[in-house]
Order: C-alpha cells, then structure tokens, then sequence
C-alpha cells in the first residue's frame, strides 16, 4: 500500500493546490494561534471548500477549548480533527469527528500506552518532543523508539524533509507521513519544488 502524504501548516489556497497538484492525500491547517503557520477560520474555509474530492482537509488544535472548535466547525469543512497538546481521549471524542492524537516522543515515551488510551483514534502522529513546541518544529526523533508492532496507523512526523522522508518510510512503515516546515520557503509558505520533490522521496521510499 502507498504510504499516505499530509502536508501541514497551509496557509494560502496555492499551496494547498500545489499539494493536491504533487499528489498529496491530506493537507493540515493549523488553528493554533501562536503557530506562526495559523490560518483564520475564514481563509481556512476557503482552502477546504476548493480541494477536490478524496484529498482530506485536517485540521489541527493544540488545547483548544470546545468553543473554539465549535467555532472553527461550525465555520470550515473538516474530515478528521489532529489533536496535538495535551488533550485526554474523551476530549478529542467529544465533537463526533474522526480524530488522531498528537504524541511528542522522546526516549521515555510509552507509546503503547498511548496506543491504549487513545485507542478510537484513526492514527497516532508521531512528533518530535522538543521544551516549549507544542509542534512544528522541524526536528527529527529516534524513529528507532517506535515498536515494530503497533496496533494503530503511525503518522510519522517531525522533520521530515525531500532527502529524508524514503530512508524514514522505509525504516518506520508508517501509514503516512507529515511534513510542514520540510517543504517550506518561509514558515507557512509552502515551496511547490520542495513538495514536488517530497512527493518524489515518498516515491523513491518503494523502489
Ligand atoms: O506547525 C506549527 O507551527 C505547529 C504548532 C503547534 C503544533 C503543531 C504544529 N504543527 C504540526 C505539524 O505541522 C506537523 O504535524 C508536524 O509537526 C510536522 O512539522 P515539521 O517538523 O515542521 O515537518
């Protein structure tokens, strides 16, 4: 099976179609205010509205309160909710939505644990643990840390970039990668050559 693609921190419709255009499954928007890839709920909707069928449109929040969210739902279209601060598994249940849980890994980090708590998610995504980020951080973690065996789809994250992204689908299996400031020019400005040659590593990872 093709390792997914989701390419986070969309900011600007060109981008968004630069990723459908490369083949992209998924393009993440961030409604985290302090994220310097943030997106208004107004643009947002405009983003989503104009992606074609079976491209998915996620949309991110980092301890958002339940207004918030509402707000942001009520207001653009999203398939499935990334949840990446410290919200419980009955939060991120909370909105009737498929959801994936954020996870910042580092050396002891139980990832079955958090397989087990948040066991309705549609995905684990993986992340870099660095003080102070709740993401975007453009860091690499030990894929090593990763049981072999997992019981939910990985979505590897952190990092990821055009040279790395096949050495990491071929060590990690995920079922999908995600990659924000890896195919950049400017934080949340999207590079159209960098997500064609990323598409283009995501490729290379089966040959
Ligand atoms: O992008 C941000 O600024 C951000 C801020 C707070 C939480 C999450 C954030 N981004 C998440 C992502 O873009 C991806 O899920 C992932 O972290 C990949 O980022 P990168 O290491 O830059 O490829």
């Amino acid at each position: 099976m093709r390792t997914r693609v989701k390419i986070c921190g969309i900011t600007r419709e060109e981008d968004a179609q630069a990723a459908v255009r490369y083949g992209s499954d998924a393009i993440g928007l961030v409604f985290y205010p302090s994220s310097p890839r943030y997106v208004a709920a107004a643009p947002a909707a405009r983003i989503a509205a104009a992606l074609p069928p079976f491209v998915s449109s996620v949309g991110l929040f980092v301890d958002a309160t339940p207004g918030e969210v509402e707000a942001i739902l009520a207001q653009v279209h999203l398939d499935i909710l990334q949840f990446h601060g410290s919200e419980t598994a009955e939060e991120c249940r909370r909105y009737g939505m498929p959801y994936m849980k954020a996870v910042r890994v580092r050396h002891d980090t139980n990832l079955l644990q958090y397989a087990a708590q948040y066991h309705d998610a549609r995905a684990l995504l993986l992340d870099a643990y660095l003080p102070g980020m709740a993401g975007g951080t453009g860091i690499v973690f030990d894929w090593g840390l990763i049981p072999e065996q997992f019981p939910l789809p990985i979505v590897l994250a952190g990092g990821l970039n055009p040279d790395n992204v096949a050495d990491a689908i071929r060590q990690v299996h995920p079922y999908a990668v995600d990659v924000s400031g890896g195919v950049e020019q400017a934080k949340g400005i999207k590079d159209a050559a960098k997500v064609a040659a990323f598409m283009q590593g995501v490729q290379n990872a089966a040959l």
